[in-house]
């Protein structure tokens, strides 16, 4: 355990930040723990706290007392010195805030965790001199109840494999968050990034994530979107780190089979919880701009580049784009609809 033990600043207290930010807060031995945070989320959490809900059914409270909650990066600096920023906002707004991070004049390692590719290297550019670690989240939280961000998948963290990922992973995993470390961070969040092919799916769908992905006519839109980035890849030398139980060149065949059998290869292979949605469900429902131009949008400009087409996800960009324009929530869409061309 590195000593002292590093001071932990949580940017973005959504759902991935607060369930990580109840584990980090539990066991105070391993780290000491500072929040910046919107007046939402004093409002919601100050005198209640706040717990995190594993899959196991466990949970962590974290008391209101316990809260070191400040409102921007300079009030943050000007109160403690911190080792470690690590950045849980939607990809759509990282670039702002590492802008707010180089203005408040930040020294530490910023760690951003976030879907899609390519956001190390946004926050690089922005904040020159830095040291930035990319992290990778697998799996799905939702706000069950008012407060409880409960786990709703399976999965470890993954955190860039360099002297500061290691040592916050080591940190991340004492506090019952188990956190790999990998090389090759593009390539574990180009092998994300086909996982998230179905966020747009399930937001298109209006279905909680297992009743979406259990309905064959959704899986095989992501079967399809996931054929499309898979040749986008291969032209463009991209090698996605494999992280499931099924190869990604196995997965499009898997997510064809009929439902009942598909129904007993997920309960072998990963619990869902009934309640888990996506995250760009969630951004859909509550009226926000979602990540699109990160997921299919970025299969799409790749595709582009090196000249292979994209028609599915293009399609599906395209019916994200209604929907936010829109601003209705969310809105069923049957599979016909939405690869009707
Ligand atoms: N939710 C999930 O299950 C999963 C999410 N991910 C990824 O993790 C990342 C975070 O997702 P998630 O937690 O769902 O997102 P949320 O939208 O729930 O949380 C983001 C939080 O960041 C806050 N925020 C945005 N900008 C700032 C700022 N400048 N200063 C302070 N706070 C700010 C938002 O406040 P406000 O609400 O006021 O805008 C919000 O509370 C995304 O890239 C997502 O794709 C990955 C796997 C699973
Ligand atoms: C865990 C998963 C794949 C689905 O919920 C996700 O990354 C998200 O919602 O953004």
């Amino acid at each position: 355990m590195p000593f002292p033990p590093p001071t932990i600043a949580i940017l973005g207290l959504g759902l991935v930040g607060s369930y990580l930010a109840a584990h980090l807060l539990f066991d105070p031995n391993h780290s000491t723990i500072h929040l910046v945070a919107r007046e939402s989320f004093t409002s919601k959490h100050g005198t209640t706290g706040f717990c995190a809900t594993r899959i196991d059914g466990s949970q962590l409270h974290v008391s209101p007392d316990k809260l070191n909650v400040h409102a921007s990066v300079a009030d943050l600096l000007a109160a403690v010195s911190v080792d470690f920023l690590v950045v849980t906002v939607k990809r759509v707004a990282l670039k702002a805030v590492c802008e707010g991070v180089r203005a408040a004049g930040f020294k530490g390692v910023v760690v951003v965790v976030s879907n899609g590719a390519r956001g190390g290297e946004e926050a690089r550019g922005v904040l020159e001199g830095v040291e930035v670690v990319e992290g990778m989240w697998p799996f799905n939280v939702v706000e069950s109840a008012a407060g409880e961000y409960r786990q709703a998948s399976e999965g470890d963290v993954y955190l860039k494999d360099s002297p500061s990922g290691r040592s916050l992973a080591d940190t991340f995993t004492r506090c019952g968050l188990p956190t790999k470390t990998s090389e090759n961070m593009d390539s574990v969040l180009y092998g994300k990034l086909l996982v998230n092919l179905n966020n747009a799916i399930c937001a298109l769908s209006a279905l909680p994530l297992r009743a979406e992905v259990c309905t064959y006519g959704y899986r095989k839109i992501w079967a399809l979107c996931m054929t499309e980035s898979l040749k986008v890849y291969a032209a463009a030398g991209i090698h996605p780190t494999p992280f499931l139980a099924v190869p990604y060149s196995v997965l499009p065949y898997v997510l064809r089979v009929p439902d009942s059998l598909f129904n007993v290869v997920l309960s072998m292979l990963s619990k869902i919880d009934p309640n888990g949605t996506s995250s760009m469900y969630e951004d859909v429902r509550n009226g926000r701009v979602t990540e699109i131009d990160f997921l299919q949008g970025e299969v799409v400009r790749l595709g582009r580049e090196v000249g292979v087409q994209t028609p599915v996800c293009e399609r599906i960009v395209g019916l994200i784009r209604e929907l936010e324009r829109a601003g209705k929530g969310l809105v069923p869409h049957s599979a016909e609809e939405i690869l009707e061309v």
